[in-house]
């Protein structure tokens, strides 16, 4: 097969689809690599690199769009690179599409097929194209949430692990799946007091035993997560229904009883924010306030540490596109129903149920689109 890799076009995205290394595996299983000239570069990777692992460097991306049986990128596709998807294409990528009518119809009307990272899934509901990337942007929520804390960013002024005699930061963690306990492990690591809010028992009970007393844990309801939410300095939003918009668990009522300075940090933002308030933002302009509140809503966080996250996601993104190329999508997704839950749209089909449902199309289930 044909598969080419475009330079990412997203604001401050600097991860690639394919590392030289997986460009390598690509080649070496007897397919052919289109990369795009510089896509590389926001990891150290050089067109040097791809063209030494057997890879076709390309200028520009308008012929692998035009020729390439399958797109691989990292980030959903922009407007103008939309307009270049075609029926007869895979495209392999995150797609987040339940909080994104655009985005959506505009993959209806091209009939690409559209293989969503982030809904396939692994053994026991996991999702293991989505886990680096939560853990990246879990470790990277408090990074973020320390710097907004502070009095310059429209914070606080609060440390997150205080010094001794001065208490340490609250920080609320509202979802404890991967983004939440790796939010958790570094507010805990930093001396924070840390309260982790889930609706899953077995959940709380996990990271109850994880973390013994270096967090604390509460079941969320509305009543639980107003008390959390009031006291905090920082609260990290980490839930998720896979595949569908995030429900609004902070409504801006709520804002007006929090603390001046305090901050929200919503990694939820790229399936549409679970605070009411959130909006997404760029790396180039993360924060905005409102009711004295900072909002910290930038949908690719993972971007930033392009390098560690592009390695992390090719280990996983890596062994699927191989099958695809291989076997063709059709038998790759018949043989893998883990796969099979990855599609979201083919030929004008919404195959995803939580996308059909919040956006008002038909479902067609992947399975009839397999026969
Ligand atoms: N902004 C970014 O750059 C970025 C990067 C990576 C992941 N994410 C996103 O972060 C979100 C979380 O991902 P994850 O991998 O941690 O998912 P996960 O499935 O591992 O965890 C989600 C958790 O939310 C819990 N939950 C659901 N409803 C809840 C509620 N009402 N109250 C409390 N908890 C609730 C679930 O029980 C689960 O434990 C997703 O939207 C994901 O796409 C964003
Ligand atoms: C999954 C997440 N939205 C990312 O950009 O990595
Ligand atoms: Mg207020």
């Amino acid at each position: 097969m044909r598969v080419g890799c475009p330079k990412e076009i997203k604001n401050h995205e600097y991860r690639v689809g394919l590392t030289p290394e997986s460009a390598r595996e690509l080649v070496a299983n007897g397919h052919e690599v289109w990369i795009e000239s510089g896509a590389g570069l926001g990891i150290g990777a050089y067109d040097s690199d791809y063209s030494a692992a057997g890879a076709k460097v390309i200028e520009g991306p308008d012929s692998i769009f035009a020729e390439c049986e399958m797109v691989v990128k990292v980030k959903e596709p922009q407007a103008e690179e939309r307009a270049k998807l075609r029926e007869g294409q895979i495209l392999y990528t995150y797609l987040h599409l339940a909080p994104d009518p655009e985005q959506t119809a505009d993959l209806v009307q091209s009939g690409v097929t559209a293989i969503a990272y982030e809904t396939v899934t692994g053994a026991g509901g996991t999702l293991p194209l989505l886990k680096p990337m939560s853990q990246v942007a879990g470790r990277m929520s408090i990074q973020a949430g320390a710097t907004a804390l502070e009095k310059a960013h429209g914070g606080r002024g609060v440390l997150i692990g205080g010094v001794p005699g001065v208490m340490p930061a609250k920080v609320a963690v509202i979802g404890g799946g991967v983004v939440g306990f790796n939010a958790a492990q570094m507010a805990a690591g930093l001396g924070a007091d840390v309260t982790i809010l889930d609706r899953d028992p077995e959940v709380l009970e996990r990271v109850g035993i994880h973390f013994e007393s270096r967090a604390k844990t509460r079941f969320s309801n509305v009543a639980n997560l107003y008390d959390a939410v009031c006291q905090a300095d920082l609260v990290i939003g980490a839930v998720l229904i896979p595949g569908a918009a995030a429900p609004k668990l902070v409504s801006r009522e709520m804002l007006k009883d929090m603390q001046p300075g305090s901050v929200l940090v919503d990694v939820a933002i790229d399936q549409g924010g679970c605070f009411e308030t959130s909006k997404p933002t760029t790396h180039a302009e993360p924060t905005y306030i409102v009711d004295d509140v900072v909002h910290y809503c930038v949908a690719n966080m993972p971007g930033a540490v392009a390098r560690t996250s592009t390695y992390a996601l090719n280990n996983v993104t890596l062994p699927h596109a191989l099958r695809i190329a291989q076997m063709g999508w059709k038998e790759a997704l018949r043989s893998d129903s883990n796969l099979a839950a990855g599609l979201n749209v083919h030929e004008g089909k919404v195959a995803y149920q939580a996308v059909a449902e919040e956006l008002g199309y038909d479902y067609v289930p992947a399975d009839e689109l397999l026969n």
